[in-house]
């Protein structure tokens, strides 16, 4: 369990719109349901939710939901009296009482096991919990928040999610979008980043050099580079080579976007050769799908066909 101050991030870059959302939604108790990839925000979003809110005085309680054993789901979050269970030396408050008149932040709920999910609608439904070892039950005052990475939907259809957990959560969603699909946001935000980390303003040709990236690792990615490039700067390492040196595992990427029928590349840079290889195989060997994934015409892609001497295999 985790109850941090909120930190100085602000909504400067490239939070626009989810800030509109956040007001609307700090207005009221209702739940919030925070979605995107992970390194998009989620979490930033949910402690800036709970600081401009009416709780903003009371406790941020954070659980991460894929860290917690089912076995110790009912103890942690519904805390327990001393004696309880073996090993159980002192009464234990739990997650949700920690956050009494503050909010309780679920990140990635959808990692709950089921048994677990089917407690958690029982504490929401009723606004209370009972400590294990005891009979009472204690009634708590808490905003939820919860953060998820996966499709709730989908897991709910092939019955991973219970579904009216899932209506009980997704009263007021906020999707947070990859950092790909915001490049127009992503000078706003590396500026924010990086006034946190250097006096000196980033340069123009630096954040040209950033939005020729398509971050898979989102925003937690971004902030890694600058942070890095921060220290070794001042080593005679560019931008440009910290770019080239980081791991941009685009499979999941082509992936997705192959199934989305969208572009990866929408800044005009050429594709790697490695790329158009990777992409032609995740589609298949369908030039144009590759073409249009890669943001190259059918034309430039069979040019670099032919001229690295590759015919691909029907597949
Ligand atoms: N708008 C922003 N401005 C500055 N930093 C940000 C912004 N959004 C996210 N970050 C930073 O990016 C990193 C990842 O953010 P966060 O933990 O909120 O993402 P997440 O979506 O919850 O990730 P995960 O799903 O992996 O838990 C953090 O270091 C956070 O400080």
């Amino acid at each position: 369990m985790q109850s941090r101050h909120f930190g100085n991030i602000g909504f400067g870059g490239g939070m626009a719109d989810a800030k509109h959302l956040l007001e609307i939604a700090s207005r009221s108790s209702v739940p919030v349901l925070v979605c995107g990839e992970s390194g998009t925000g989620k979490e930033v979003m949910a402690r800036k939710l709970h600081a401009m809110s009416d709780r903003s005085k009371g406790p941020f309680v954070a659980v991460n939901c894929g860290a917690i054993s089912p076995g110790l789901v009912e103890s942690l979050f519904e805390g327990s009296c001393r004696g309880a269970y073996t090993g159980a030396v002192a009464n234990q408050l739990g997650f949700v009482r920690a956050a009494d008149h503050g909010t309780l932040f679920l990140d990635e709920i959808g990692e709950l096991p089921l048994e677990s999910q089917t407690r958690l609608l029982r504490i929401l439904q009723e606004r209370a919990v009972t400590p294990v070892g005891t009979q009472q039950s204690i009634s708590v005052d808490f905003r939820l928040v919860c953060a998820t990475h996966r499709n709730l939907q989908a897991a709910v259809k092939t019955g991973r999610f219970r579904e009216d957990l899932f209506f009980r959560l997704n009263v007021f969603p906020i999707r947070l979008l990859p950092l790909r699909e915001r490049l127009d946001e992503l000078r706003a935000i590396a500026v924010e980043i990086w006034q946190g980390l250097s006096a000196r303003p980033l340069s123009a040709d630096e954040l040209k050099s950033l939005c020729r990236f398509p971050w898979p690792g989102n925003v937690r990615q971004l902030k890694n580079v600058l942070e890095r490039y921060q220290l070794l700067q001042n080593l005679g390492d560019s931008l440009e080579e910290i770019l080239a040196g980081e791991p941009w595992d685009l499979h999941s990427m082509h992936a997705s976007y192959a199934r989305e029928g969208r572009t990866v590349y929408r800044t005009g840079n050429t594709p790697s050769w490695k790329n158009i290889l990777e992409v032609l195989q995740e589609c298949h060997n369908n030039k144009s799908r590759a073409a249009q994934i890669l943001g190259i015409s059918r034309g430039s892609l069979c040019y670099q066909l032919k001229k690295n001497s590759v015919r691909p295999k029907p597949s």
